[in-house]
């Protein structure tokens, strides 16, 4: 018999918020390396909170995130492009080669070799040419291109991608698509909030539907029902967003899988997840 490796993300009973107040919760869950799973779910279901709270920029509110063999910083994680202000006056080539600032240091200047990986990585993505640009001068495809340029140089076990795909042409989401499907094929862990579920289906294994609480992960065939997405809008509605600080502990299978959301104590509505995950 093979000894089970253990998983690359443990999360346990996790809650994650802002203010105290419970953003997402109870997530309960092991995340195997080299899976490449898709973050999907209503409009402030949670997906970005629960990628901060796992880039470590969240501390949880409750309970916790093992990643037992994970380097401490090996991963990469792309937040919303909102999040970044990209109207400063630097150069494509600066902004791709931030991802090697963990080798180079913040003040280290590039040897010949890692100028060359920034262009190689610069080509990649289909941005030869463009190293001397102001950032603030590309599209929003091209800037999309960057800044994955800047993951392939951080070349990290671990990579969260924060809506990748949202308002770029057709043509560059194939291109990233690919680069991600490369990087899953490498064996890297890859954790992609999707909103297009077209998309997910075609590329994504492995699926995670959120509503401010899990409601099914696992194989995409099995997350993407018309049940398990109907479930994920009525959690979403029944969801309080005034809700104090959640410490209720739910016991495995405390409702029935077909039930409606049951109300608990912190008000908001909480059906069992849908666990179909199986290693
Ligand atoms: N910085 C913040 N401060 C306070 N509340 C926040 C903050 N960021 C998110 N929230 C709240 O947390 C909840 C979950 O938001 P989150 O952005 O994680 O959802 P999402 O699933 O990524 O949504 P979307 O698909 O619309 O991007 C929402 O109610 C949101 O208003």
């Amino acid at each position: 018999m093979h000894p089970v490796p253990p998983p690359l993300i443990r999360i346990e009973n996790l809650t994650l918020g802002y203010d105290r107040h419970p953003a997402v919760h109870h997530l309960n869950g092991d995340i195997p390396a080299g899976a490449l799973v898709a973050v999907i779910g209503p409009n402030g279901a949670g997906k970005s909170t629960l990628l901060k709270g796992l880039a470590g920029e969240l501390r949880p509110i409750g309970g916790r995130i093992l990643m037992p063999t994970l380097p401490p910083g090996a991963l990469a994680y792309l937040p919303q492009r909102g999040e970044i202000d990209h109207s400063f006056p630097v150069s494509v080539f600066d902004v791709v080669a931030m991802g090697l600032w963990r080798e180079v240091g913040a003040f280290g200047g590039l040897s010949r070799a890692q100028r060359q990986r920034v262009r190689d990585a610069l080509a990649a993505v289909g941005l030869s040419g463009f190293e001397s640009r102001p950032i603030g001068s590309l599209s929003g495809g091209q800037l999309q291109r960057a800044r994955f340029a800047r993951l392939i140089l951080q070349d990290a076990p671990l990579i969260l991608l924060d809506e990748p795909f949202a308002a770029i042409d057709s043509r560059t989401v194939d291109d990233l698509v690919q680069l991600i499907l490369d990087w899953h094929r490498e064996g890297r862990t890859v954790l992609t909030v999707v909103h297009d579920l077209e998309q997910v289906r075609r590329h994504f294994p492995t699926s995670l539907l959120l509503s401010r609480e899990p409601v099914a992960f696992g194989p995409t065939a099995q997350v993407l029902t018309p049940k398990m997405l109907a479930r994920a809008r009525r959690l979403s509605e029944a969801f309080d967003e005034d809700a104090p600080e959640c410490h209720i502990e739910l016991p495995e299978g405390s409702a029935p899988a077909e039930s409606e959301p049951q109300v608990h104590q912190h008000g908001h509505g909480h059906e069992p997840p849908e666990h179909n995950h199986r290693h």
